[in-house]
């Protein structure tokens, strides 16, 4: 059986699930269950800390975990990332007060709070700044206030937090994060290496179904190399005949956020019937 981590908790733990039951998984229905078996599939997955993940997956006892690139780096574990997920996206940033203009040099000497804190101590050595490095477990954007720290290094989402209490970030971000599939560090090709692949295939099918819509239209002939110009599709699209002589119908997939635009577009030139729709999962 192919052994699976999934957050238990938190921001990821929800649409990590919710992939895996798309992708056709089994996943757990009571918030308290730590393993679940998928007899089907066979994988049995573990229901873990994000945090936690990374030291598991490294150890080589899991062979496969979801969990937020920036925790893995934060982890130090000996992992990759397999596949990038598509959601829990978010950058990890410095902060400090916004009463005046802080650059990476100023922390010198200073002491910054973070529960992230080998990502914290790297990116500082990596930029030849000592600073005392103040591990938090969470709500790190009060602790200024509260006289442990000058600084801070956390994860920043839509920014709310940081206004919320007067902080502004500032300096490079240390890390793009989303969520990852991770495997142990230069493990593919090893035990198990069919199955993780399939699974791996599976949730890439998703991630792209996610990213990408079907478009259908009926189209003139005439028109057909101006609408394909649009819709190219990924190979190219799909033309068939119409019973109505001189009109073909057209099926292609369309980036997802390009899908209005486009539709504008096919509708301008003449297209008729042109219907979006999801993708539920696919393998390119
Ligand atoms: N707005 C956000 N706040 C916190 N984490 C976020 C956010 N958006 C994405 N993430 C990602 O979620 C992961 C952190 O998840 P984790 O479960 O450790 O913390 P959490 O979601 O804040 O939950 P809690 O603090 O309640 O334990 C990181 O990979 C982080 O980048
Ligand atoms: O930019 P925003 O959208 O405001 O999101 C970022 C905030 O959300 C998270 O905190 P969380 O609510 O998880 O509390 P915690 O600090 O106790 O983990 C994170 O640690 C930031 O504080
Ligand atoms: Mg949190």
């Amino acid at each position: 059986m192919l052994r699976v981590a999934v957050p238990n908790k938190g921001t990821l733990s929800g649409p990590a699930s919710e992939m895996l039951a798309e992708a056709g998984y089994r996943q757990r229905h009571e918030a308290r269950d730590l393993i679940l078996i998928d007899p089907v599939n066979e994988v049995e997955f573990f229901f873990l800390r994000p945090k936690d993940i990374p030291i598991y997956v490294g150890s080589g006892e899991l062979d496969l975990g979801i969990t937020g690139r920036d925790l893995a780096l934060d982890s130090g574990a000996p992992v990759e990332d397999r596949l990038s997920l598509g959601f829990g996206g978010s950058t990890f940033r410095y902060a400090a007060p916004a009463d005046r203009e802080w650059t990476i040099g100023d922390l010198a000497g200073k002491r910054v709070a973070t529960s992230y804190p080998r990502l914290v101590q790297d990116d500082l050595a990596g930029h030849g700044v000592e600073a005392e490095v103040i591990r938090l477990d969470g709500a790190v954007e009060i602790s200024i206030q509260l006289g442990v720290a000058e600084a801070i290094g956390d994860v920043v989402g839509s920014g709310r937090t940081l206004r919320q209490n007067n902080l502004v970030a500032f300096g490079e971000p240390i890390c793009q994060s989303e969520a990852v599939l991770i495997q142990r560090a230069a493990s593919t090709g090893s035990d198990n290496e069919k199955w993780k692949a399939q699974l791996t295939a599976r949730l890439q099918g998703v991630v792209f179904a996610q990213q990408y819509m079907m478009i259908d239209y009926d189209c003139p002939r005439s028109l057909l190399d101006a609408a394909v110009d649009l819709t190219p599709g990924l190979e190219s699209p799909t033309v068939a005949p119409l019973a109505e002589e001189g009109w073909v119908a057209v099926r292609a997939m369309v980036a997802r956020k390009e899908v209005n635009h486009t539709m504008d577009a096919l509708a301008e030139l003449g297209a008729k019937a042109v219907l979006a729709s999801d993708i539920r999962s696919c393998r390119l």
